[in-house]
């Protein structure tokens, strides 16, 4: 395994303590993309910032390539890319610039860092912007220098904090693209997301973290099978408070799996059964129905079945 996590923790200190990450064990495998889903304060940026140096835990060990990232940091950081959430291009500089005395902190020659620094813009098409400077490009474009930046010295891992924050739909599909491309050259990504879509497209492997704790990890085909439903009905009625009787119907149905309370109606999760829509508008109406959604079971239902919210909450 090239990422290993095991019992980590960290414990903010201050006026009021917070437990940000809560005995967290991860194993990620060389070439996957994983993923790390989970709400705001979930503590993912935390966890990533452990794993890349630039925090250290409370306690647990995180190993990269086998290296202990806190005896060895040094050395560790050689095996790690970091792309952070925010844009910390340094602004004084062009693009070829920040990608070219990256290389030199990382100790290649002045033309080993010009010839590296060429192929990568390249490579991720800025070979036109070569001489624009951070606060000329477009937040997708950006992005796009920051990976090549984090990359320049060959990591074996890739960490992405929230990479497609902020990103228009055009240059998240982008971004996706270019990170299954560094999964194609052998670099291992994990990266952090709250946007359930992100997880299930682009990885391999996700690991769902709530309150500082995974609460699983598998495939995304395999967390989703895991709710043993495919689709979820979600009912918007005007009589949302006296639901009562109709959870009881509803969970009555063949091929309804459970029925549940929302704030402005019920939510089912059921198997394709035929006939199934109708017996539900029926059971509904009399409460007074206002609409009605059906969706394929996602990642954000087995956030749902596993904490009672939604990932967005
Ligand atoms: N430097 C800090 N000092 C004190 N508390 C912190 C600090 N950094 C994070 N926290 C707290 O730790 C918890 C986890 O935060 P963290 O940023 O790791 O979560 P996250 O899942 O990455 O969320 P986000 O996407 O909002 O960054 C939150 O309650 C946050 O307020």
């Amino acid at each position: 395994m090239i990422v290993e996590v095991q019992g980590l923790r960290k414990v903010y200190e201050g006026k009021q303590q917070v437990t940000a990450v809560d005995g967290i064990d991860l194993s990620v495998g060389a070439g996957e993309i994983f993923g790390l889903l989970g709400p705001n304060g979930a503590g993912k940026t935390t966890t990533i910032s452990i794993c890349t140096t630039r925090a250290l835990p409370t306690s647990g060990i995180v190993r990269i390539a086998g290296v202990d990232v806190v005896k060895d940091s040094a050395l560790a950081r050689r095996s790690i890319g970091v792309v952070p959430q925010y844009n910390t291009l340094d602004r004084a500089c062009t693009i070829a610039e920040n990608i070219s005395f990256h290389c030199l902190y990382f100790g290649f020659s002045r033309a080993d860092a010009r010839a590296r620094t060429a192929q990568l813009l390249d490579q991720f098409h800025l070979t036109e912007r070569t001489g624009a400077y951070p606060q000329q490009l477009s937040g997708g474009l950006a992005q796009r220098v920051q990976i090549a930046r984090a990359i320049a010295h060959r990591p074996k891992v890739l960490f992405l904090d929230e990479p497609s924050a902020g990103l228009d739909p055009q240059s998240r599909i982008a971004m996706w693209d270019a990170v299954r491309g560094l999964r194609d050259e052998g670099i291992t990504v994990v990266l952090t997301t709250h946007y359930m879509e992100e997880a299930d497209e682009l990885c391999d492997r996700v690991a769902i973290i709530d309150h500082g704790k995974i609460l699983v990890q598998d495939t995304p085909a395999a967390l989703k099978n895991s709710v043993g439903a495919q689709k979820v009905y979600q009912l918007h009625l005007r009589d949302h408070d006296s639901t009562a009787a109709l959870l009881e119907t509803l969970r009555k149905l063949p091929g309804i799996i459970t029925a549940e309370n929302l704030s402005d109606g019920v939510r089912v999760l059921a198997h394709n059964a035929d006939g199934l829509l109708s017996d539900v508008v029926g059971a509904a109406n009399p409460y007074g129905l206002r609409d009605l959604t059906i969706t394929e079971t996602s990642l954000e239902t087995v956030f749902i079945q596993l904490t009672g919210r939604d990932l967005r909450e």
